[in-house]
């Protein structure tokens, strides 16, 4: 080959070079999918604000925004579809207390070990007697419970004489369960049934901080668990912060948040909206988180009572669920008892109970408010929700 054929040979090379490195960058910029609106990968779309007052409006709702949903019209939607996000199948929530049962005995111990111990002396003396009510009261049981608990113990195992700690343990074990379960009609199944044509609802109420966010989001993942479609309501429009965090809940299951874009906007118009977006999806289930400022009971007793009655246009609200921290003891009892006279309470979630050794609290709880504990929040983790059984509950007291 003479030079003049090497050149035109060289320069063949470099241009079919050049044209399938041109190729590659075409064909990678074509398949990148621009970022969904709003980037960082969320899929919650966000409704304009609605007006004060304006609960009962049609045709606005155009928010229900899921993992699995597309966003709006595109010229070419294949290429503005998001990635969907990864949606995980929770735990079945059949069991959940006897899985979670070594933390509440773990937190629990002083209470169940402690009266072991002191009921198994073999001097059942005045002193021991009061140390035994000390131990009772300190775990939040309430004065009239624990009287109670020590009139009957006193009674049975002074009187009959029982020593031995297994048979301890039992006359412990079924006073206890006494309490926990006065077996007064106390229904601790969550009103979850869809009426024809309109989803459940279930309202969630509580002072903010006690877990009541955490506690919607983990009872969705119950109920998805359990093969109900389920909608949230983020109607703690008070910190933006609570609906970013129920929509991170619900995305995590593919469960749909409704919610407003505006802090402070009104509740009752956001709970309205889940509740009709609940019924034109036909979901099984709607859960409104609420915001619980207890600044005055005037102004909560408007903000719930209104939320309650705009929901109701749809229909009756079929759950009220109270969330309470176990941890602040007496104060918890107090902020219980303001909430049951704003709204009527039909169940109790009691949160924390993994960090306190106050169980006594279930009992207290109950009692004044004449409701029973539905829930248990047994820690910080997605599944870390439990139907309340009585008997697990003493069990893992006394374990
Ligand atoms: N250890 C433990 N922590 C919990 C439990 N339930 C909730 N928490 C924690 O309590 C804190 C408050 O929970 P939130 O759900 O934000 O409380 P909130 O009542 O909704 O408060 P706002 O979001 O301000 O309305 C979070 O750090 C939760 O992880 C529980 O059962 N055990």
């Amino acid at each position: 080959m003479d030079t003049v054929q090497w050149i035109i040979l060289v320069a063949i090379v470099a241009l079919a070079g050049l044209g399938g490195t041109i190729g590659l960058v075409a064909g990678r910029g074509r398949r990148q999918p621009p970022l969904p609106p709003g980037g960082g990968g969320t899929t919650t779309l966000e409704r304009p604000a609605p007006e004060e007052g304006d609960g009962d409006r049609s045709g606005d709702v155009d928010v229900l925004d899921s993992p699995t949903g597309t966003p709006g019209a595109t010229a070419e939607p294949e290429l503005l579809e998001p990635e969907a996000p990864e949606v995980e199948r929770p735990d079945a929530s059949r069991g959940r207390l006897t899985r979670l049962r070594a933390r509440l005995a773990r937190s629990n111990n002083a209470l169940g070990r402690g009266l072991l111990e002191l009921l198994s002396r073999d001097k059942l003396d005045a002193d021991t007697w009061d140390e035994i009510e000390e131990t009772l009261l300190l775990a939040d049981l309430g004065v009239d419970p624990t009287t109670e608990l020590i009139d009957r113990l006193r009674e049975r195992v002074t009187v009959l004489g029982v020593r031995d700690t297994e048979h301890v343990r039992e006359l412990l074990r079924e006073e206890l369960k006494a309490l926990v379960d006065p077996g007064e009609g106390l229904d601790r199944s969550l009103a979850i049934d869809h009426a024809p044509g309109r989803p459940a609802v279930v309202m969630v109420v509580g002072v903010n901080g006690t877990g009541k966010t955490t506690t919607v989001g983990k009872l969705a993942r119950v109920l998805v668990a359990d093969d109900k479609d389920v909608v949230l309501g983020a109607a703690d429009t008070f910190r933006a912060a609570a609906a970013d965090q129920l929509a991170t809940w619900g995305d995590r299951v593919g469960v749909p948040t409704i919610r407003s874009d505006r802090d402070g906007a009104d509740p009752a118009s956001v709970a309205f909206d889940a509740v009709k977006a609940g019924i034109e999806s036909e979901a099984d289930v709607v859960l409104i988180d609420t915001a619980g400022r207890l600044q005055n009971k005037v102004g909560l007793m408007d903000e719930l009572g209104k939320v309650k009655r705009v929901v109701e246009k749809h229909g009756p609200v079929d759950e009220i669920l109270l969330v309470l921290d176990a941890t602040t003891g007496q104060n918890g009892m107090q902020q219980a008892k303001v909430f049951s006279e704003v709204v009527n309470v039909t169940g109790i979630v009691l949160t924390k109970l993994d960090g306190t050794a106050k169980g006594g609290i279930v009992v207290a709880v109950q009692r004044a408010l004449g409701v029973p504990v539905k829930l248990i929040g047994l820690g910080e983790g997605p599944d870390d929700l439990a139907p309340f059984e009585p008997d697990a509950f003493v069990d893992a007291l006394l374990a």
